[in-house]
């Protein structure tokens, strides 16, 4: 096992320029992997993210029955066996740190008569389950969890699945998601309803796989039910750019005085784009050039250019569409005129970390005034503030490092970061393409 611990430490330097493409998207890339191991046929992906999240799940496809490999030419080419054929796996499906592919295989698990044991990394050992498992419950598997329904847990499918119809206790499309691919496997039609949209990644992708999945407006929300035991033909899929990963490299731009970026392909799914509207608002200078659709989803070149940015109010309705945003937009907000306030983001407080902890916590090391309460933050900007100087714990959080990292590029002082390995998981190329672009960023061992 390799011990060796680092730090990375960011400096502000010159501007950031020239145009660069992050990877693939994490949640499609999560998809593709597991509807390519539920259809008949062969499958293949093109831009794949692959990063440690991604690979787990893949492995734990790959356990489950289905044969993986890279083709020459860098595609991925999956087997997959079937709605209904899965292997139950031999050993634990370990997830690292994928929150998405854990909870999402668990709904594959369930519709299918197998058993099996998830575990994960300690971060993803202390987040919640429970949200996932009570709905699955209801449909008829049998868990074995640790107190309050954490990882290490078991679970087995039953002969039969019973289809549900849920309402979603939480804004969650890994919920939604796990429910969905569950009633799959069910003897009859499941439908989970969402009051606020969440991304749609799953209902697309299921489509393209040839699933007939019906959406409905009803009182108690948006409906989206699927018949159970439908079969998935194989797709090729082309995964666009993360825009979760842009928006790294879409705030660094923003704050770092001189730059002029353009992030290349990157995916503009409505329930995805929280974060452009809201820079927008700040005042940011966004703009999105040769929009053209891809794979069933709109994907675009965003040009940013280094902006005067005020403060604003997120309304909690958006947060579902930037959700993994918050932790960098605290930062854009630190070089903004006046205050920002984020409202109703208490789900930040069940991710790799609890964010709007960290996200205090990293404000207050680089002396960035701001106020925490129990779902909302406010940061107390101030353009050209005299910020930075601090070391910021990453509790295995990847955007909590990038996000001070970037905030670094753009300090008075540097920001160092601990333990900058938890970027692997999401964002591979992170470094290499901030540091092509004109930023600091310098790795030393401790
Ligand atoms: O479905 C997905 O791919 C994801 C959904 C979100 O989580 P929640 O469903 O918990 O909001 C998000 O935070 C995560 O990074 C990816
Ligand atoms: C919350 C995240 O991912 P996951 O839930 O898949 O671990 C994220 O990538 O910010």
């Amino acid at each position: 096992m390799d011990t060796k611990r680092q730090v990375a430490t960011a400096t502000a330097r010159g501007p950031l320029t020239g145009s660069m493409r992050v990877p693939g998207d994490k949640s499609i890339s999560h998809r593709a992997l597991m509807l390519g191991t539920l259809a008949v046929g062969r499958s293949t992906i093109s831009g794949l993210l692959t990063a440690e999240d991604v690979m787990a799940t893949a492995a734990a496809m790959r356990a489950l029955g289905a044969t993986i490999v890279t083709d020459s030419t860098g595609r991925l080419q999956i087997d997959g066996v079937g709605v209904g054929a899965l292997a139950e796996p031999e050993a634990p499906l370990d997830f690292g740190n994928a929150g998405t592919g854990v909870r999402l295989t668990m709904g594959i698990v369930a519709g299918h008569p197998i058993a099996a044991t998830f575990v994960g990394d300690a971060s993803l050992s202390r987040r919640p389950m429970g949200r996932v498992l009570n709905p699955l419950r209801q449909m008829g598997i049998e868990v074995v969890a640790r107190e309050g329904d954490r990882l290490p847990l078991s679970i087995r499918g039953p002969k039969t699945l019973a289809p549900i119809r849920y309402v979603l206790p939480v804004a969650s499309a890994q919920v939604k998601s796990a429910v969905l691919l569950a009633g799959l496997g069910a003897a009859g039609e499941t439908t989970v309803v969402e009051k606020v949209p969440t991304r749609d990644h799953t209902e697309r992708m299921l489509t393209a796989f040839g699933a007939t999945v019906h959406r409905t407006e009803t009182d108690e929300g948006t409906a989206i039910s699927i018949e159970g035991r439908q079969h998935l033909r194989a797709c090729d899929v082309t995964v666009p750019a993360d825009p979760s990963s842009a928006a790294f490299a879409i705030v660094a731009a923003l704050i770092v005085p001189g730059s002029e970026v353009v992030v290349t392909d990157v995916l503009l799914n409505p329930a995805r784009i929280g974060l452009l509207v809201t820079l927008r608002e700040m005042g940011a200078e966004l703009a999105v050039e040769n929009e053209r659709d891809t794979g069933g989803e709109r994907i675009g070149d965003i040009r940013v250019v280094a902006s005067r940015l005020r403060g604003v109010t997120v309304p909690a309705a958006r947060a579902p569409a930037m959700i993994d945003e918050y932790p960098v937009l605290a930062v854009a907000a630190a070089f903004a005129e006046g205050p920002t306030t984020m409202e109703g983001i208490g789900e930040l407080r069940v991710k790799e970390s609890d964010r709007l902890a960290a996200v205090a916590a990293g404000l207050a090391a680089n002396g960035v005034p701001h106020e925490a309460g129990t779902d909302w933050l406010r940061v107390d900007g101030r353009v050209g503030g005299a910020i930075g100087g601090g070391r910021v714990a990453t509790h295995l959080d990847h955007r909590i490092a990038m996000s001070f990292l970037v905030l670094g590029l753009a300090a008075d002082k540097p920001v160092t970061v601990e333990d900058p390995a938890v970027i692997q998981t999401s964002f591979p190329t992170f470094l290499p393409l901030m540091c092509d672009a004109g930023g600091s960023i310098i790795l030393e061992d401790v």
